[in-house]
């Protein structure tokens, strides 16, 4: 650890600092916003670590050279002698008062052997906070290096989205200091806050966030045997199920974190809600009903409800619930349906109760729906899992599908047929929009090349759901 040594006696409360070893400097940090230069130093117990310490800035009104940021967990942090604010007077006994940051530099980079500072600690006494109990969830990836407005890139944390990261410091109302959760490097490094990373996305969202998912022009997207329906309606070529319509395009949502918490299913308690989400004719259905089949106790489906007259194989509650036109907009108007819509002149929608239903049976309910409405479903109660069934390339598309059918609403009397070059280009393009759009609602992707391949890894995956621990967003563990 850095020595502390009294001062220069008739100074009270001026410190000196030692470091056992030479700085390793960084001199090429881009001088931006007010920050200036990175050191680093070696602790005693990290003699083979370069741990970064802290950074620096000129005080704008005093022209006073002082510590700009402690960076949580490094060899600066845990010797408890500085302080963000304190002033730096000298290194290595020269006085830096009137001197700039990069010359500041130029001093460390000649030091030899141990380097001694001399500073006079700021009156501001630290205050106590939750840091370190708080982990959120990166939704978007991040480079410093990449980011124009970091005051040290050196001192960035990067991540990717689905990272879960521990926060280590909000001091600082633009820049947080955040680790990698489980990541033994004590070391914090510089995110940005999640309302400047708001500020940025709603500044850039026209052309990054805000595509609405409409592959082409073309009217195909197939009548989906799940009721999750076709996309868009043949004729008016609008989407067909639809919770609310503003939801297509998710204007108001800026991605940028959620607070997380661990949590594992107690064994009294409902399974969670399993959501698949994924372009049409990408083999939903197909892995759904090898599911169902491999355990029919175990997993179950919604009955969706219909407005069309019952046929008379059918039976009411097992392949629809059949209720009156008037009965079913009530329920629209009551919010009852997580999606529904309109096919030759009837209703089809899948109503929040028929997920509760396949719960309280206590099976695992499999759910496909586009991928607007999860929002809707990320609640407490069902604490949705959400698993984007991804096409493979075009050519092992070409390949695997060779003797596949899709039912396409192209086709009045929605029958299969084989899957065309369109099919599988809008399927390609519709998964791309999907994961550039909602990736971050994603759980898992799973690529559904080989059927056999993608259905044991959907299998494995719901095995370690019931059984590992999981970060859920904290509103989900508090009622
Ligand atoms: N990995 C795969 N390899 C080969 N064929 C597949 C694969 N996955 C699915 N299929 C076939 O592709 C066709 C479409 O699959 P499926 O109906 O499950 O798609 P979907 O995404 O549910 O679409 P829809 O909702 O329109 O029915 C089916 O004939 C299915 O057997």
């Amino acid at each position: 650890m850095p020595a502390l040594s009294a001062g220069s006696g008739n100074e009270t409360g001026l410190y000196e600092m030692l470091t056992a070893l030479p700085a390793q400097l960084q001199p090429h940090v881009d001088s931006q916003e007010d920050l200036t230069f990175l050191w680093d130093m070696f602790g005693e117990k990290s003699l083979h670590s370069l741990v970064k310490g802290a950074t620096i800035k000129k005080d704008e009104h005093t022209g006073a050279i002082v510590v700009a940021r402690i960076m949580r967990g490094g060899a600066a942090d845990r010797s408890g002698l500085i302080h963000v604010g304190d002033e730096l007077r000298e290194v290595n006994g020269i006085p830096v008062e009137d001197k700039r940051p990069e010359e500041i530099i130029q001093i460390l980079a000649q030091s030899q052997g141990a380097i001694t500072f001399k500073i006079i600690p700021s009156i501001k006494e630290d205050v106590p906070s939750k840091e370190g109990k708080m982990y959120i969830k990166a939704l978007f990836d991040y480079d410093p290096f990449e980011d124009k407005a970091i005051p040290c890139k050196e001192a960035g944390l990067s991540f990717k989205k689905g990272d879960i990261l521990q926060i280590m410091s909000q001091d600082d109302a633009t820049w947080w200091q955040a680790k990698h959760e489980g990541d033994a490097n004590p070391r914090a490094g510089l995110i940005p806050s999640k309302h400047f990373q708001e500020r940025r996305f709603a500044l850039r969202r026209p052309e990054v966030l805000v595509q609405p998912l409409k592959v082409s022009n073309r009217k195909s997207s197939g009548f989906r045997r799940s009721f999750r329906l076709s996309r868009k309606d043949k004729k008016t070529n609008k989407s067909m199920y639809e919770c609310k319509k503003s939801d297509q395009y998710d204007t108001a949502d800026v991605p940028t974190y959620e607070e997380v918490s661990p949590y594992r299913r107690q064994n009294n308690e409902k399974y969670r809600l399993v959501v698949l989400v994924g372009p049409v004719g990408v083999g939903l259905n197909e892995l759904k009903r090898k599911l169902l089949i491999s355990d029919t106790q175990h997993y179950g489906v919604t009955v969706p409800h219909t407005t069309r007259a019952r046929r008379s194989q059918e039976s009411d509650g097992v392949e629809y619930i059949f209720i009156s036109k008037h009965l079913f907009e009530t329920d629209v108007q009551n919010n009852k349906f997580i999606e529904y819509g309109e096919y030759k002149n009837n209703y089809y929608g899948t109503s929040i109760d028929s997920v509760r239903s396949v719960l309280a049976k206590n099976k695992v309910c499999l759910l496909d729906v586009q991928p607007h409405t999860v929002k809707h479903l990320r609640t407490l109660e069902f604490k949705p899992f959400v698993i984007f069934i991804k096409p493979p390339s075009i050519e092992r598309l070409r390949e695997t599908r060779r003797n596949a059918k899709i039912i396409s609403s192209r086709d009045d009397q929605g029958t299969a047929k084989p899957f065309t070059e369109d099919d599988f280009q809008e399927m390609i393009k519709s998964a791309q929009i999907m994961e550039s759009q909602y990736g971050h609602l994603f759980d898992k992707i799973i690529v559904n090349d080989d059927l056999t391949v993608a259905y044991n890894e959907l299998k494995a995956t719901f095995d370690k759901l019931e059984t590992d621990t999981y970060w859920v967003p904290v509103s989900w563990l508090h009622s």
